[in-house]
């Protein structure tokens, strides 16, 4: 069955799956923010802001800046705007504008203040149920995309086989897809990845080595672990299923050794700024892109204040990027209680 495919954003990751989709030779309808990035797309095709050498067929795109029109055109819409612009993108659309819809979120955050996975805000917001959302995790960086670089991407939902229905638009010679069916777990594992890689980021701007930062990922990932297995048993408490996760799958491990070691990180990159000595804000002036690691930092330092997980790292972190811990002191600290 061909799906009508729309893609909500625009920025680098937004554009990296309207690449694969497109080569793959998907129509998609597109909403895109600003109406001179549309009009540029249509004279020059390609994003002018962000992986400005990936060029489009613009046969195969419909682009709208207007949320709900491309909402309305498509059966399996896939969000991709950062996490903290989610609710205000989505401002205008009706309650059941997802009605009959799969909604795939490709966001690696949580909605700030109700610090909700995608899934519980979209639920709440727009009664999406849960056989009808899917997620995009996995080790994969957009520019690496616009190379066509080899790369894998995890496909994630409680219904299996639609899972592996839209994985299938995905999969070609660059592009590899994983299907499962750990909804929360993986949507977790790349928040909390892109907090450590912050970390592993500021670890660098202080010029720690490699061989602390392998110890400080080793401990990064056994207190993901920690995390989710405190959440697990919150969860129970409520009468949610216990989840069995598969943390050495390249969603979980994997995902954390890229952010942590690469250069395209963004949330890597921030923290080494925030190590090197600059203000948030100066680093958010400097970054023409989001560092979910941020805003999660906070997220998970609230959520974690219900679960009780023993997460040192993370906390460190949410001090020194919210409460103007100093990095050096931060890091001496955590130094002690490495293992
Ligand atoms: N870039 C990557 O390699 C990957 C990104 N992701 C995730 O994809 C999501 C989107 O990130 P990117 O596309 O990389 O972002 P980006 O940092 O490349 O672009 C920022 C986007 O935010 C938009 N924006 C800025 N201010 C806004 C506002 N006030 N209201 C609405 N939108 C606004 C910009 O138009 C742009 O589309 C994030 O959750 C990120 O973690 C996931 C996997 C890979
Ligand atoms: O999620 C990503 C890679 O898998 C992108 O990470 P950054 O947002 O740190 O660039």
């Amino acid at each position: 069955m061909a799906y009508h495919i729309g893609i909500i954003g625009s920025g680098s990751w937004s554009t990296a799956l309207a690449k694969i989709l497109t080569d793959n030779n998907n129509h998609i309808h597109w909403w895109i923010r600003n109406e001179e990035t549309i009009r540029h797309m249509q004279l020059r095709h390609h994003n002018k802001h962000y992986l400005t050498s990936v060029y489009f067929d613009t046969s195969l795109l419909s682009l709208s800046s207007r949320a709900a029109d491309v909402v309305a055109a498509s059966d399996i819409v896939i969000l991709s705007v950062p996490s903290a612009f989610l609710p205000a993108v989505l401002d205008q659309l009706p309650a059941d504008a997802f009605a009959g819809k799969k909604v795939v979120s490709a966001i690696k955050g949580l909605v700030p203040v109700t610090n909700q996975l995608i899934n519980d805000y979209l639920a709440e917001r727009f009664n999406v149920s849960a056989e009808n959302y899917f997620t995009i995790t996995g080790p994969c960086h957009a520019e690496e995309v616009a190379n066509e670089k080899l790369s894998y991407l995890t496909f994630s939902g409680t219904d299996n086989d639609e899972a592996e229905a839209i994985a299938a638009l995905f999969n070609n010679s660059y592009l590899q897809t994983i299907v499962n069916t750990d909804v929360n777990g993986v949507q977790f594992a790349a928040v909390l990845k892109n907090i450590y890689a912050m970390g592993a980021g500021i670890a660098h701007g202080l010029e720690y080595g490699d061989n602390f930062l392998s110890v400080f990922i080793t401990n990064c990932f056994r207190e993901m672990q920690e995390f989710l297995e405190q959440y697990g048993k919150y969860e129970a408490g409520s009468g949610r299923e216990a989840v069995v996760h598969n943390y050495n799958a390249s969603a979980y491990l994997g995902d954390l050794l890229v952010t942590c070691y690469s250069l395209h990180s963004r949330n890597r990159t921030f923290g080494n700024m925030i190590g090197k000595g600059y203000s948030v804000k100066a680093v958010q002036l400097e970054l023409n892109m989001i560092a979910e690691g941020y805003y999660a930092s906070r997220c998970i330092a609230e959520i974690n204040g219900r679960i009780g997980a023993y997460m040192p790292i993370a906390q460190k972190i949410f001090a020194i990027l919210w409460e103007q811990l100093h990095p050096e002191e931060a890091f001496l600290e955590l130094e002690k209680g490495l293992i």
